[in-house]
């Protein structure tokens, strides 16, 4: 893997009985920046996603990611748990798994209870009284606070998540999820849902993560205005294998993926080659 490659996909397969859901894929996604993941219904783009977070174990091929200190870690041989809490990769899902029970805050603040954990030494005694345990659980509230600052819901912290308009949880989500300092940050479909502002708002949220962060982003998103205004790169899958890849302007303008695309759905190919123009 190159120095400046975060996440490194080779070969990866993965089979469900007889359907072949990904085969012999390969692509990079570079640090510090945002790379797409994007295809017709089908395509595989979700199992790709579930390989490299751990919910599903891999056929064949491997998943590496690196770290800014040389560390590099092979995904296909971890669970879920251990790709979040070791290599810190964090993701949402296309269903929002918020507790929509709790408040704002007590969402951002449950991301950070292995940090909380930590910090309390596993005990009662650090839970109640140690210094190290109030100063991890005052940056944890911070952080959150920030968290809810940045994603324009701040005064919104002590409302159950679960009676926040559709748009607000989603942005929730990707705070609750950056609450968790991942390295690598999986969204799928975040636009899913969206109207044009909220989803102008998201690109932007994006943008700054990426920017003000430097955290590198892997995103499978159907909406074309999104993909084509902030991904820095894209890999189109078609059947379980990669089409085509490259800036949004090579991929809009290639020949497979409008094929791939006018294949399925009318509306999603002319999205394609509109997307971004
Ligand atoms: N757990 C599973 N068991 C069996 N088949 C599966 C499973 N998960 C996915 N598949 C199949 O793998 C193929 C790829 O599905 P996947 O959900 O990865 O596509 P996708 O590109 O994410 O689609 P969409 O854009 O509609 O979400 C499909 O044929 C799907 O039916």
């Amino acid at each position: 893997m190159s120095g400046d490659q975060i996440l490194g996909v080779d070969r990866l397969t993965m089979r469900f009985g007889g359907i072949v859901a990904v085969q012999d894929l390969s692509f990079a996604a570079e640090r510090k920046k945002i790379t797409a993941l994007i295809g017709p219904n089908g395509a595989g783009k979700t199992t790709v996603f579930n390989c490299i977070t751990g919910f599903y174990k891999p056929s064949g091929g491997t998943i590496r990611l690196s770290h800014d200190d040389g560390r590099v870690i092979a995904l296909e041989r971890l669970n879920d748990f251990r790709i979040a809490k070791q290599a810190k990769v964090a993701r949402t899902f296309q269903n929002i798994r918020l507790f929509p029970g709790m408040t704002a805050l007590e969402n951002l603040m449950v991301a950070q209870h292995n940090a909380l954990m930590r910090a309390s030494g596993f005990t009662l005694l650090g839970l109640v009284g140690a210094p190290v345990y109030r100063d991890a659980e005052k940056r944890a509230i911070d952080l959150a606070t920030d968290w809810l600052r940045r994603v324009n819901l701040l005064d919104r912290a002590d409302d159950a998540a679960g009676n926040l308009a559709y748009g607000d949880q989603r942005r929730l989500e990707i705070a609750r999820a950056m609450c968790t300092e991942p390295a690598l940050l999986c969204l799928d479909e975040p636009a899913a849902g969206l109207n044009a502002r909220e989803s102008a708002a998201l690109s932007e949220l994006l943008l700054s993560i990426r920017n003000e962060l430097g955290t590198s982003i892997l995103l499978i998103e159907h909406d074309m205005s999104v993909v084509m205004e902030i991904s820095d790169h894209i890999v189109v899958m078609d059947h379980g294998v990669k089409i085509a890849q490259g800036s949004p302007r090579e991929v809009r303008d290639d020949p497979k993926v409008i094929a791939a695309y006018l294949g399925t759905d009318e509306d999603e190919a002319a999205a394609v080659m509109e997307g971004g123009s």
